[in-house]
């Protein structure tokens, strides 16, 4: 997992006699955040790991594999947890928006919306999900740090506020603006100079990032802005990165944040939303304690009301992004267990059928996991193995030396806390289709998203005449 040092040992499947009490009871599992697994996790009456009311093996059986499960329960709950954190810990307006980059659908979006949350769109293709999954657009933000002249035009014609992340997107919508009866909502993000513990690929908040104005041009910019009719900077914006567990940095961001605020006030923008990005840390494997989104939230709104009353600020509203913290323990994929090579005195390899094309995350950043056999999640781990993808690529290793009990062909394997980042990342890497995906409540699964098939991967193909085989 990419902040912790934990090593890769620490992805074991839970031994029978410690996993017993968290999955019997689930108590644990009543906070989210702090467990991998999402909280309606439950053995049914046959000892098998049942999710939302309904057993991952038979979903595997229904739905086939590798297949995507994400808990509406757990959901909802994350989204409950940063509302009324908000609402508990800021003396001001705020709004959590989710990072849909994290895991974009409509289903997703829909749910999302209808807990009141707002949403950050990275692309014409997040947007579009969006808006068609039901977020109002006034709920929404657009990022990204090279927008086309498309995807500006497609905000703010839906009336999306714009997050500006450099002079191209200045010149691009001042072009696409003109003559607009009104101007148009944006908010300005900048580099706020912050490091911070987390994989170096998903670091934000460092001077050397794509992202974001550098915090030396600031003040031109927002100078710059105030000169012009088309835009009304109505906030700012950083984001520190990902995967975070340290609270502090983000206690430095509001500090830092409060300062642009004051000067951009001071320039006249009326900055009336401070952003503060998301970033909070999710737990992988049994050795990360990230802090709760409680605890999270309750650092960050008073570190951005004590820094705004420092400098005698009108409180601004609150907007946070999470992305991971929102849908990363909801979800678990799904698994067939299929070949298995044994290599003496070095290494048991155990395939299943998807890997670095459903999660990219171990090949990319090093990320651990953990994983229990879906219909014996209690049975004695006995053997250590390496669970590999089947992908033409030696890295293609999903869990590398974990602990589980013997496995055979056709046994489901369950990979906790892969909803975030996971099918977001997906590819067809080897022309493998993309998994289903399911949501899960109350005993019943609805298909999300329809699973690819092979005949589609060739939709796009384009064979030119002159190169048909003559027959
Ligand atoms: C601008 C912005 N906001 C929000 C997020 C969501 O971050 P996380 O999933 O870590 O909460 C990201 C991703 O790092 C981001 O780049
Ligand atoms: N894709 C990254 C997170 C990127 C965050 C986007 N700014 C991960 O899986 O950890």
């Amino acid at each position: 997992m990419v902040t912790s040092a934990s090593p890769a040992t620490d992805s074991v499947a839970p031994a029978a006699g410690e996993a017993a009490a968290p999955f019997e009871q689930g108590l644990d599992r009543l906070s989210p955040n702090r467990n991998l697994a999402p909280i309606t996790a439950r053995l049914d009456a046959l000892g098998r790991l049942e999710v939302g009311g309904v057993a991952l093996g038979d979903l595997a059986q229904t739905y086939g594999t590798p297949l995507y499960v994400l808990d509406e329960e757990t959901l909802r709950a994350t989204c409950r947890a940063y509302r009324q954190a908000l609402a508990a810990h800021y003396p001001g307006d705020a709004l959590a928006l989710y990072a849909s980059k994290a895991n974009s659908s409509l289903a997703i979006t829909a749910l999302v919306a209808s807990e009141g949350l707002g949403l950050d769109a990275v692309s014409a293709g997040e947007l579009l999900t969006a808006l068609q999954g039901g977020m109002p657009a006034e709920r929404i933000v657009f990022h990204g740090n090279n927008k086309s002249a498309e995807e500006l035009q497609l905000a703010i014609d839906r009336g999306v506020t714009v997050v500006l992340d450099n002079w191209n997107d200045i010149e691009l919508l001042s072009d696409l603006a003109a003559g607009r009866a009104r101007p148009v909502r944006v908010l300005v993000r900048f580099t706020p100079g912050i490091e911070c513990h987390t994989h170096e690929y998903i670091r934000t908040g460092h001077l050397d990032s794509k992202f974001g104005f550098d915090p030396d041009q600031l003040e031109s910019v927002l100078q710059h802005l105030a000169g012009c009719a088309w835009a009304r900077v109505d906030g700012l914006h950083a984001h520190i990165g990902s995967q975070i567990f340290e609270l502090e940095p983000h206690r430095d961001l509001a500090a830092v944040m409060a300062e642009a605020l004051l000067l951009a006030r001071s320039l006249g923008h009326p900055c009336g939303d401070l952003n503060v990005g998301g970033g909070l840390g999710i737990r992988y494997v049994g050795s990360d304690d990230p802090p709760s989104i409680q605890e999270w939230v309750r650092v960050v709104a008073g570190a951005v009301a004590e820094a705004c009353n420092q400098r005698q600020l009108v409180l601004p509203r609150l907007l946070c992004e999470p992305g991971r913290s929102l849908v990363a323990t909801a979800g678990l994929t799904l698994y067939s267990v299929g070949s298995r090579k044994e290599i003496p005195g070095l290494r048991t390899y155990l395939s299943v059928d998807g890997g670095m094309s459903d999660n990219p995350r171990p090949i990319t950043y090093q990320s651990l996991y953990t994983a229990v056999l879906a219909d014996r999640p209690l049975a004695e781990a006995t053997e250590v193995v390496t669970v590999a993808g089947k992908h033409c690529e030696s890295g293609d290793v999903l869990l590398r030396d974990i602990r589980l009990p013997a496995a055979s062909p056709g046994d489901v394997l369950a990979v906790f806390a892969t909803g975030a980042y996971n099918a977001a990342m997906a590819s067809n890497y080897n022309r493998i289709p993309r998994p289903a995906a399911v949501f899960v409540h109350d005993g019943v699964a609805d298909v999300v998203q329809r699973r690819e098939r092979p005949e589609d991967l060739l939709r796009y193909d384009v064979l030119p005449h002159r190169l048909l085989p003559v027959t």
